[in-house]
């Protein structure tokens, strides 16, 4: 059998790898219009960082793994065709700033269309509105080679950082299909070392809106706590202990009730937003409502992270220097994407403050560029004054402690694991007086640092 998957980003380069992997007399092909990212999954720089991923690489590329940019001879040869190609927000025309833009769905379906023979099962792996297939089978049915298709679901549902642990042992996988006979040879995949019961099988509407489903129920479980998180600061309630004890309660569970500075990454605003749209067109307007509630919180949590840091160093951060130790939107990946420290960071330049950042995964480019994205308007015009702002005002270093040196404050947004083994003492020696903690993660030791002598305030813990 041979596989050709369209988009190698974050989701088509680990998927694909893992199932030639698993599955070394499959042929997979992995194809992407953008040049640099190729050469990369080609190279031992990989463009995604995740735990594992090298090695699964490594162990399949040459062998039944190819990367490459020739898109129409990957279609042309594959009998199966997974389309991973990126739906971000829509930020223009009709539902700009809620709906999913769809233009790289519908190139990749015209594109199969045009180019393949025979028979083909074409498998929606990117997220997508429900009814998205109802437009692909339309587009596939013009056909000008008398082609044939069959369209399944199967949504993903990694998480990055853990990326290679979820492909390897996933909670379920899901496909979601009118022909049984594509449906079995998709299972027959996963089936080489996922474990049958856990392959579900569903009709295609509740294959495509399981997943915008399953994203907002794990986001609203984050906002859920962050704005019990507020409740506690104001209280001595404790968030970390309200968090278990509530997640002790078996029909509550533990998972996702880490309070936090706000979720970040490309999938749970934009697929919460998504879900919202449809509602809207559809006339749901309660619906659209209770689910937007989820993001407008997460906006809250971020703002009120910055806030509170301004309030708390007396009411000005104009011109102190603050580090800011993590960039990407949670541990152990190099992805930013709607990180919560780019608005965390971008309401700290507003504010004047000087930032010294520092992420072990990502680049000076991505978090420069972040920014200026972050400050600019909606036509995506930044303003001279807030280019100066980003280039006066904000570093790049390499290390946690050159980020900390003669700082006011530090402000912990992401839990990478090496902010907790840090020597705080010489950390506290070379800051400025009083030197304030803000940990956006709740991984600091708070007794430890209070008695060095640092100011430390936490995510729902009042001081
Ligand atoms: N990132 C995640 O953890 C994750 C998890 C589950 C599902 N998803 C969903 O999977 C999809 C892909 O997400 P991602 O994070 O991998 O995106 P990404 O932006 O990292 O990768 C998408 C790739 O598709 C390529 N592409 C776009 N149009 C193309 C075309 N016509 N031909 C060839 N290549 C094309 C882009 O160049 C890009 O490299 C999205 O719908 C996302 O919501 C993402
Ligand atoms: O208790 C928690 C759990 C998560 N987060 C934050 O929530 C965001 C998302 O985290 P996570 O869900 O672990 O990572 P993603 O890679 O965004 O994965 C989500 O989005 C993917 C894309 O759709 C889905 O495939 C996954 O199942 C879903 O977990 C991150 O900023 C986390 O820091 C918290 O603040 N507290």
């Amino acid at each position: 059998m041979k596989i050709c998957c369209i988009g190698a980003g974050y989701v088509g380069g680990p998927t694909m790898a893992m199932i030639a992997k698993q599955c070394p007399e499959i042929s997979v092909h992995v194809v992407d219009l953008n040049q640099s990212r190729i050469d990369a999954w080609n190279s031992d720089e990989l463009p995604v960082y995740e735990p594992g991923l090298y090695e699964v690489v490594r162990e399949a590329r040459g062998r039944n793994l190819t990367f490459s940019t020739n898109v129409d001879q990957a279609i042309a040869e594959a009998d199966m065709i997974f389309i991973a190609v990126n739906t971000p927000t829509k930020h223009f025309g009709m539902g700009a700033g809620r709906a999913a833009n769809l233009e790289f769905i519908e190139k990749c379906a015209r594109q199969i269309a045009k180019v393949s023979e025979g028979h083909k099962i074409v498998v929606e792996k990117s997220t997508l509105p429900v009814r998205t297939a109802e437009a692909v089978k339309r587009i596939l049915s013009s056909s000008s080679n008398g082609a044939t298709f069959d369209v399944l679901s199967n949504p993903e549902f990694l998480a990055e950082g853990t990326a290679i642990e979820d492909l390897l042992d996933p909670d379920r996988v899901l496909i979601g299909g009118e022909s049984q006979a594509a449906v079995k040879a998709l299972a027959d995949v996963y089936g080489q070392w996922v474990a049958r019961e856990k392959i579900l099988t569903t009709n295609l509407w509740s294959s495509e809106l399981s997943k915008l489903t399953a994203n907002a129920f794990l986001a609203q479980r984050v906002s859920s706590i962050n704005a019990i998180s507020a409740l506690c600061e104001e209280t001595e309630a404790d968030i970390d202990e309200v968090s278990r004890a509530i997640g002790t309660d078996s029909r509550i569970g533990p998972k996702f009730l880490k309070a936090s500075v706000g979720f970040g990454g490309s999938c749970f605003q934009k697929d919460i937003l998504n879900l919202v749209y449809l509602c809207e067109h559809f006339g749901l307007r309660e619906v659209a409502d209770y689910w937007e509630q989820v993001v407008i919180m997460n906006d809250y949590q971020k703002r009120r992270f910055a806030e509170r840091i301004c309030r708390t160093m007396f009411n000005t951060v104009s011109d102190k220097k603050i580090a800011i130790w993590g960039f990407a939107f949670k541990k152990d990946t190099n992805d930013t994407r709607e990180s919560a420290a780019i608005y965390v960071c971008r309401d700290l330049l507003r504010e004047r403050a000087r930032l010294v950042i520092y992420d072990p995964k990502v680049s000076k480019e991505t978090i420069v560029s972040e920014l200026l994205t972050a400050l600019s308007d909606l036509s995506g015009t930044i303003s001279e004054t807030d280019r100066e702002l980003v280039q006066s005002n904000v570093t790049v270093v390499n290390d946690a402690y050159d980020a900390a040196n003669n700082a006011h404050a530090i402000a912990v947004l992401t839990e990478w694991d090496e902010f907790r083994e840090l020597d705080y003492e010489r950390i506290y020696d070379t800051m400025q007086k009083p030197a304030f903690v803000y940990d956006g993660r709740n991984i600091l030791d708070r007794q430890k640092l209070t008695k060095i002598g640092f100011e430390i305030f936490a995510i729902g813990k009042s001081n």
